[in-house]
């Protein structure tokens, strides 16, 4: 994350109060400039005034019956109540998706405008997106619900505009290229077409609210398809907020339906309404289940156990030990791509690395949030999972391994130092020890270890082992070491070279795990068209049939 992010120094020692009205814009200038679409002002979300989340279905905005009351992260305080559709409520939204015919809203062959509709749509959204009174609001919001500094919580509202920005005009339609083969005789020819799938469904996780939910809906709406979202409720203000900003930009209000509720409601209706494609980002528990109870019509991005390398080529040690501390523990470690273990070639060990790192995590604090609530993991979970580790031979804390101190954060969620632990590779690899070790936890947590030159086949036999293939980095600038270890690994998303990270997932890389038919893709045009359409191939075959044709014999 760069340049364009506030300066440093401007954020270190605020207290959450006063974070809360540190913003490039300031709290007085935000009051005074309220924006079109939003509901509520970002700052007085609070118990004594919560906010409120609606549900979109059938082109209106809805309550329900129950409100899910979402807690703040950072004091426990109820401050968001979402209106939580139950298993008997669900009608409205299997109805709404089933109107939907399996060719879509817009193909190649229907309302083609719509295409250009999208572009236009996405045009005002980035434009929108790129006033600073918008992207701090949604950066606030981000940090509301689920706290991650401000640099980072703006760095999502950058990738997602730069998304929009490169599909204005007509790059939408440019998504929906054919192609066209000579047949074998005149008048045949056959055109490959990218096909919707008509109604789909996109469910996705609490760690980014707005990055995943809208490159993905806004992949589902290019490609002709009608979506219901899902996003968890800690955060489904976020796309609430989102929705309508992008109803002000022209989305019709038929296009998208928006439900919130619990994960059995959702399955619920995915199991009703037969989505003929879902998107689901999350857990890899609920991927398989999802997976089996679908039928197989879905696509996932599940699950992160993601692995840095470092070669035997020691080079810059005060920058790779910069990037392996953003890529463990930005976001208090709550990415997917997270660096969840590294491997160290004896010539890092030697180095000061680790000594840097350690420096580098204790500089992290919960005042400007880079350490802060852990959303899905307990501290309590977190210190027996060190506990479990500690135990195998050989193993030892590097740094962390503590609670945070002096903060309100509600016991319900997780508040964890940067933690490393030492676990020696060969015991990493004991087939008792393996999965242990290998079990992703969605907080500031990372396994070291340590190879010399004679064990990287043991380096290649863990990675083989390992389930989740989302994101890898390999840190050298030796090519021959580099070709083998990518050569023989298999992760959707992996860095190489000196400066490989492991997070970052920008809009103009593919992002997405491999080496399982149903990863999916985020970001890129390819991701959209393999994640959100279909090949269909129609072959014309005009004639005219060769003069003087007669019935030939039976074959
Ligand atoms: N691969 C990626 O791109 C990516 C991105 C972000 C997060 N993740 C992964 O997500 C996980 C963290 O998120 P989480 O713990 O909140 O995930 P989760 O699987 O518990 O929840 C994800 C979403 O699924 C919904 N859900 C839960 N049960 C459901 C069911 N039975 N049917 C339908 N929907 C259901 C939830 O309400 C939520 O909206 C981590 O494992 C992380 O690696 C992956």
């Amino acid at each position: 994350m760069s340049k364009f992010f506030l300066r440093k120094e401007f954020w270190v020692g605020a207290s959450p109060s006063a974070l809360r009205r540190l913003s490039p814009l300031g709290h007085q200038q935000r009051l005074l400039s309220s924006l079109s679409f939003a509901t509520f002002d970002v700052e007085e979300i609070s118990g004594s005034q919560p906010a409120e989340v609606h549900n979109f279905v059938q082109g209106k905005w809805t309550k329900s019956s129950n409100w899910n009351t979402i807690v703040d992260p950072l004091n426990g305080e109820p401050f968001i109540k979402v209106a939580d559709v139950n298993e008997m409520e669900i009608k409205p939204f299997v109805e709404s998706l089933s109107n939907c015919p399996k060719h879509g809203l817009h193909n190649p062959f229907k309302a083609p405008e719509r295409y250009l509709l999208y572009g236009d749509i996405s045009t005002k959204a980035a434009h929108m997106l790129s006033q600073a009174k918008v992207s701090d609001f949604f950066a606030r919001l981000i940090q509301r619900v689920s706290p991650k500094s401000y640099q980072q919580a703006l760095g999502e509202v950058y990738v997602t505009r730069k998304f929009l920005e490169n599909f204005c005009g007509d790059q939408v339609r440019f998504l929906a290229r054919s192609f066209a083969v000579p047949g074998n005789h005149l008048g045949q020819q056959s055109h490959g077409f990218r096909w919707p799938y008509g109604p789909v469904a996109l469910v996705t996780p609490f760690n980014f609210p707005l990055e995943i939910p809208l490159l993905q809906l806004m992949g589902a709406l290019y490609m002709g398809n009608k979506p219901v979202l899902k996003v968890d409720s800690k955060v489904s203000i976020v796309m609430d907020q989102m929705m309508r900003l992008l109803h002000q930009c022209g989305m019709p209000v038929e296009d998208v339906d928006f439900i919130n509720s619990d994960g059995k409601t959702m399955n619920k209706l995915l199991s009703e309404a037969k989505p003929r494609m879902t998107l689901f980002t999350g857990s890899s528990r609920v991927a398989e289940k999802l997976a089996i109870d679908l039928n197989g019509r879905i696509k996932l991005e599940d699950a992160g156990f993601d692995w840095k390398i470092l070669g035997p080529d020691v080079n810059e040690v005060d920058y790779v030990a910069w990037v392996c501390d953003q890529d463990a523990y930005a976001c208090s470690g709550q990415k997917c791509s997270a660096q969840s273990i590294l491997f160290m070639h004896e010539n890092w060990a030697k180095s000061s690395l680790t000594d840097k790192m350690k420096g580098l995590a204790e500089r992290r604090k919960l005042e400007d949030l880079t350490i802060g609530p852990v959303l899905t993991v307990t501290t309590e979970a977190m210190l027996d999972h060190l506990k479990s580790l500690l135990e195998i031979r050989g193993s030892k804390l590097l740094f962390g391994g503590e609670a945070l101190e002096n903060h309100s954060i509600p016991k319900i969620y997780g508040a964890l130092k940067p933690t490393a632990v030492y676990v020696p590779l060969e015991e990493i690899l004991t087939e008792k020890n393996f999965d242990l070790v290998t079990k992703e936890i969605f907080g500031p947590f990372q396994v070291v270890t340590e190879y010399k030159d004679d064990q990287l086949h043991m380096v290649l036999d863990a990675l083989e082992r390992m389930h989740a293939h989302l994101t890898a980095a390999v840190v050298s600038n030796n090519p021959i070491f580099l070709q083998e270890v990518i050569g023989k690994s298999v992760n959707g998303t992996t860095y190489a070279g000196l400066r490989a990270r492991t997070t970052g997932a920008p809009q103009n890389h593919w992002f997405g795990p491999a080496g399982d038919p149903r990863g999916a893709g985020i970001g890129t045009p390819e991701a959209i068209k393999l994640v959100w359409s279909c090949h269909r191939e129609v072959i014309y075959d005009f004639g005219p049939v060769p003069r003087g044709w007669e019935v030939p014999s039976s074959t």
